[in-house]
């Protein structure tokens, strides 16, 4: 009996602290006035910003999404209490991002093809720019851009049995310059001309083996895991680590900025094309027929 009396007492206690640990935890918790498609908060203690993409029901990138982000990132970058940020997605299990949004490509004028694909530039330089580390917490499939998206980050962790890659030539697209050389610059030219050439989809263990994600976890640990290596580094001296990346990155950043309005034209040019657009249209189908 006064076993029992002890650990109850023990338990009562623990509970006591456990609940002064959060009340203390979620007081350092700052969440920013967010879209309710990207969810950002804020601790105060670390200065970690974490962004949770909550884009029902895919996190598929359309305009509002693509700006909404590109948005975040820069309030991120310009606020100097932030020390680095983890990306993750609220449909965790399920999804991190399925990439651009299809229907922005199908069916489109040249005007709205025009602006969809300079929200995407802005959101690839914006992410890819960031100059302080950044984790992609992947707990979900990641296909196409939502891969594009993974690779802006200084390192990647996958929740297990699930799938990335850059697959956009299964779609009879082709993925553009620069996410081309996010996937060489993580996994080297061999791995990446099989991966665009054949629009394949790895596994996680699959992608952990070429180094196109960094650990593969089980999903309770995703985030805690990123939090882990976001920790470490943010110990790096920050002057050196941004720029470091600025230096590693600038070069295939500055392509882009040189040339936005011929890249646009190419966008459309290739999307315009009768065949492209057929090839979109039944993929869009296929996917909208998938579960039936
Ligand atoms: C010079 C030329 C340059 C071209 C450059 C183009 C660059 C990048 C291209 C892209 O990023 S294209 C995006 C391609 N994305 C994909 O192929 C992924 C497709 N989606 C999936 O495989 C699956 O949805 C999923 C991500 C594995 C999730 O599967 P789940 O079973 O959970 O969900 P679904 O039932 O399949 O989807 C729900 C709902 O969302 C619609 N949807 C899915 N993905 C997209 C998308 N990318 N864009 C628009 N809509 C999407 C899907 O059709 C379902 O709709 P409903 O049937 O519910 O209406």
């Amino acid at each position: 009996i006064q076993a029992l009396q002890i650990s109850e007492n023990k338990i009562i206690k623990t509970k006591m602290l456990s609940r002064a640990c959060f009340r203390q935890f979620s007081a350092s918790i700052r969440r920013m006035s967010s879209t309710n498609i990207v969810e950002t908060n804020i601790d105060s203690g670390t200065g970690f910003a974490t962004v949770t993409l909550s884009q029902p029901p895919v996190n598929s990138l359309d305009k509002n999404l693509l700006t909404a982000i590109t948005d975040r990132f820069k309030k991120l970058s310009d606020d100097s209490s932030v020390t680095g940020a983890i990306l993750t997605s609220k449909f965790d299990g399920k999804v991190f991002s399925a990439g651009l949004n299809i229907v922005d490509m199908f069916q489109k004028s040249d005007d709205h093809l025009g602006e969809f694909w300079g929200m995407v530039q802005e959101w690839y330089l914006t992410i890819q720019g960031f100059p302080k580390p950044l984790v992609s917490a992947i707990n979900g499939h990641a296909p196409t851009g939502g891969c594009a998206m993974a690779l802006m980050s200084d390192y990647r962790v996958m929740v297990e049995g699930k799938t990335i890659g850059l697959n956009e030539t299964l779609l009879g697209i082709v993925a553009p310059f620069f996410f081309a050389d996010l996937m060489i610059a993580a996994v080297g030219r061999r791995h990446a001309e099989f991966a665009l050439n054949n629009g394949y989809l790895y596994t996680s263990d699959e992608a952990l083996k070429i180094g196109l994600v960094d650990e593969v976890v089980n999903l309770d640990q995703v985030v805690p895991t990123a939090l882990k290596i976001l920790t470490k580094m943010t110990k790096t001296p920050q002057p050196a680590y941004q720029v470091c990346k600025n230096f590693l990155r600038k070069e295939t950043m500055d392509t882009l900025r040189n040339d936005r309005a011929g890249d646009i034209a190419h966008f459309v040019g290739f999307v315009q094309q009768p065949n492209v657009q057929k090839a979109i249209g039944g993929y869009l189908q296929a996917l909208k027929q998938r579960k039936k």
